[in-house]
């Protein structure tokens, strides 16, 4: 049999979106989705069998990372090539209002999550569409999306301020901070990252779209990791914009015990409606790429402790191999220096935080003619009093990396448990 060229790839996965689209007018379209997924949906208009609704035309579960669950997605799945993150104000003084639109979101990132259309209404010539229609054609690509809150939505205005967990702490100042209004904060933020950044920009436009009235977008961030087509092998540490392997030592996210210990918020931890929820701290840190790119090999190595070319520990051979902080040269100096950032971040390894972290380019400082790129470094953890701050504290107090980095932007937010199906997120709360 022939395969099927590329145009007949995308030709069969534009009919589905159509299909999603005319069925809608049938009503019936929550439950079928809800149960078999766009793959029934396609299987249902008689576009594909049920036996190839997981063929290579149409989403297969490697595409598609489900929305409803114990936990939100977005926080433990394998990073996607890209993220867009949002932080929103709510301008509505009423907590009923919010809560609809934690349900509307609800619904609506569960269906993107699938590649399905937002609303049902895209065809009456008199009304706006309801789904901006960017993303039609166009795979799920593993979209997460991903809702907190931060510490100014327990403020007076919804009387939700004794539900405050304490966990979810003001992040203090740090010695060197260029922090920005326009980068930080935020009374709700949603991460949406999928491995095609038109889909994850779909995303972050239509939920705005859906806040209208409610709420406004504060900020937002793009961010890459790598192309995953361009991968040599899936599963090599990604580089950031300082050509090093970022996120080697991260907690094992297989691992549920480790991930109840150092990620997933616990009943015991006092706020009851966080509970297998997680904290979120973001940090817009700008690189000083052109300083860094004028800095010797040996000198960026001693910055990070670590080799560029292979990732290993300084003194050690291999990439995962454990870093030697005991061992001294010749001169009885450490062989990972006192000031490097892997010795400074590892502390006594009793703090551990699970880095999530993308690479963004945001064009020119127009001040300096300079890039603004650097990381968006985005962490989740269960107590943020007992991980990120601590940490970071010592990081801003010695770490020679801060010599190329400027964090210009923070934000902490407290994200919720996941949702079951028929719930939605955030229900705990209201
Ligand atoms: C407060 C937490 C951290 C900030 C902020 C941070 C910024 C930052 N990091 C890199 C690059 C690398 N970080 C690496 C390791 C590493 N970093 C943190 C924490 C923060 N980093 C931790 C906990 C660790 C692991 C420490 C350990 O136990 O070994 C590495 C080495 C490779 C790796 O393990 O990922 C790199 C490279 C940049 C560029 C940056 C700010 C721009
Ligand atoms: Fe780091």
């Amino acid at each position: 049999m022939q395969e099927p060229s590329d145009q007949d790839k995308q030709e069969t996965v534009l009919v589905t979106r159509r299909d999603v689209l005319k069925m809608a007018g049938v009503g019936a379209i929550g439950v079928l989705i809800g149960s078999a997924g766009v793959g029934g949906v396609l299987a249902a208009t008689g576009k594909l069998s049920p036996s190839s609704s997981k063929s290579a035309t149409a989403p297969s579960d490697e595409e598609i990372v489900p929305f409803y669950g114990t936990h939100q997605a977005g926080i433990i799945t394998p990073a996607q090539d890209y993220i867009c993150l949002a932080a929103f104000d709510l301008t509505t003084t009423k907590l009923s209002a919010v809560k609809e639109l934690f349900q509307k979101w609800t619904l609506e990132s569960a269906r993107m999550s699938t590649g399905e259309f937002v609303g049902t209404e895209n065809t009456n010539p008199n009304i706006p569409p309801t789904d901006t229609g960017e993303a039609a054609g166009l795979s799920p690509s593993r979209t997460t999306i991903t809702f907190g809150v931060g510490p100014t939505f327990f403020d007076h205005r919804f009387g939700l301020a004794s539900k405050r967990p304490a966990a979810l702490a003001d992040i203090p100042p740090f010695a060197g901070d260029n922090l920005r209004p326009e980068w930080s904060g935020g009374d709700i933020c949603v991460q949406v990252c999928a491995d095609d950044m038109q889909v994850a920009f779909h995303a972050i436009r239509n939920l705005t779209r859906l806040a209208r009235g409610t709420a406004v977008l504060r900020w937002t961030q793009e961010g890459f990791q790598r192309a995953g087509k361009s991968a040599r092998t899936k599963d090599e540490t990604p580089r950031n914009l300082l050509g090093f392997k970022d996120g080697t030592v991260n907690p094992d996210t297989k691992d549920a015990n480790k991930m109840n210990q150092t990620v997933w918020a616990q009943s015991s931890d006092g706020a009851p409606w966080i509970t297998n929820g997680s904290y979120l701290v973001v940090r817009r840190i700008r690189m000083r790429i052109e300083v860094w790119d004028r800095t010797i090999l040996s000198e960026q190595e001693a910055t990070f402790g670590r080799y560029r070319d292979s990732g290993a520990p300084l003194g050690a051979v291999n990439e995962f191999d454990k870093l030697p902080l005991d061992q001294k040269d010749s001169s009885g100096k450490s062989i990972i220096p006192d000031r490097s950032h892997v010795r400074l971040s590892h502390g006594d390894g009793s703090e551990e935080i699970l880095r999530r972290g993308y690479s963004y380019s945001s064009g020119v400082d127009h001040k300096t003619g300079q890039l603004d790129a650097g990381l968006l470094f985005i962490c989740y953890q269960r107590d943020p009093r007992k991980q990120f701050i601590p940490m970071q504290k010592r990081l801003a107090q010695s770490d020679k990396l801060n010599e190329y980095i400027s964090h210009n932007g923070s934000a902490i937010f407290a994200c919720f448990a996941g949702a079951k199906q028929g719930g939605y997120i955030g229900e705990g709360l209201f």
